[in-house]
């Protein structure tokens, strides 16, 4: 947080500024406007042109600048250092050299908050890693249902010994079969055991859960957790598996991102399905991971299996997903935002006012 004079942030009329007053949400920190000096918040943010397109919305920086919030561009070919100064810096580029420079900077610069550490990102991008956690958690038996992860097996490579390890692991079929790397999309279902030889690995094999054709996705941003319903895959019945013209790989690249969003249709659908997981389980779930993984910005990927009403599974975790989606993201943001940089703000002046 640094200060600026007031009128770098203005509304440009006062109907723009009662309007965006009324719409916000939550409890933001409010820089005052009739302060003379006003904090600001610098954002350096790294992210491909797609990301900047769908996160960094007109409405949600015009809404950010409003409240203090400057986003910069990171020029890439320059050394960091000699950019900014920022409060915060946001990032989702691949490359190891730049994961480099990451580390680096926050060596060098403790006082900026990078969002996140490239090595807590590295753990969620690996689809073997990615999971542990929420194993780990074992809410099993949590008082509002339980969370598992599907069981799952790591096919290093050679195709030819998928069918006997599967079957020494006590996979069922089908399988899902995903690309050990979690940037990769290409995923494929896998009906028969003669199929599972033509899979390329190094991949995951994961049990397919019926789950009636709905996910959940749950963004987390900070302490603000928000789910919404996309359309997923349909169940596969012992009807499908037992027919052989059913038999092979079914490939489904990007399947997620193509899905369209199920929550206009929902009164269509069957409510066991559709029914959102608890919000005390989900808040739970969320504090959990945040701490386990270190991470402030992610979402999970979770289903319901068919037929239980609080049996759940998370299926995917994804760094920085596609925030533009979440409903509200731009209140949402900019409240985390704010309050990173006041809880810091005010660590900082603790520690600098100690005797
Ligand atoms: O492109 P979008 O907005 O669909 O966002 C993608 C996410 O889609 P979703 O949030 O589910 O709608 C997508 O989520 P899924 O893996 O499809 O569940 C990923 O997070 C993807 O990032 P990456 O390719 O894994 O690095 C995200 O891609 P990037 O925007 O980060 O390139
Ligand atoms: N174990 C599973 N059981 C049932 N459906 C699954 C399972 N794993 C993935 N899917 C389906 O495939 C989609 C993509 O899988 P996911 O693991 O989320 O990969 P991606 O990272 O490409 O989004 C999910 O949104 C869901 O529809
Ligand atoms: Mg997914
Ligand atoms: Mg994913």
């Amino acid at each position: 947080m640094r200060l600026m004079q007031e009128e770098m942030i203005g509304y440009e009329s006062e109907e723009e500024r009662e309007m965006e007053s009324s719409s916000s949400c939550g409890s933001i920190v409010d820089l005052g406007f009739q302060e003379k000096s006003m904090k600001v918040v610098v954002v350096g943010y790294a992210l491909t042109s797609k990301k900047i397109k769908s996160f960094l919305q007109p409405k949600f920086e015009g809404l950010a600048r409003n409240k203090g919030i400057f986003f910069v561009a990171i020029d890439q070919t320059r050394p960091l250092s000699d950019q900014g100064p920022f409060d915060i810096v946001l990032h989702k580029l691949s490359g190891k050299e730049w994961q480099q420079i990451l580390e680096d900077y926050r060596l060098t610069h403790p006082e900026v908050t990078v969002l996140d550490p490239p090595s807590a990102i590295q753990h969620v991008y690996n689809r073997q890693s990615m999971l542990e956690d929420v194993a780990d958690l074992d809410l099993s038996d949590a008082a509002y249902g339980s969370v598992g992860v599907p069981k799952q097996l790591v096919i290093e490579k050679d195709p030819s010994s998928i069918p006997d390890a599967v079957k020494q692991a006590g996979l069922a079929l089908p399988l899902v079969a995903k690309p050990l790397v979690a940037k990769s999309h290409e995923l494929s279902l896998a009906y028969d055991e003669y199929s599972l030889e033509k899979l390329e690995p190094p991949l995951v094999l994961q049990e397919f859960i019926n789950h009636g054709g709905v996910v959940f996705k749950v963004y987390i941003v900070g302490d603000a957790v928000k789910v919404v319903r996309r359309f997923s895959l349909p169940d596969v019945s012992k009807r499908d598996l037992s027919r052989r013209s059913v038999g092979g790989v079914f490939r489904f690249p990007r399947v997620s991102c193509a899905a369209q969003s199920a929550d206009d249709s929902v009164a269509d659908l069957d409510p066991c399905i559709a029914e959102l997981p608890p919000r005390a389980l989900l808040e739970r779930l969320a504090r959990e991971l945040r701490r386990r993984l270190g991470l402030h910005l992610f979402n999970l990927d979770m289903i319901r299996e068919h037929g239980t009403r609080d049996r759940f599974y998370v299926i995917d975790i994804n760094y920085f997903p596609g925030y533009g989606k979440m409903p509200e993201y731009e209140h949402i943001f900019t409240d985390f935002l704010l309050n990173l940089a006041k809880s810091k703000y005010k660590k900082r002046s603790s520690a600098t006012s100690l005797p």
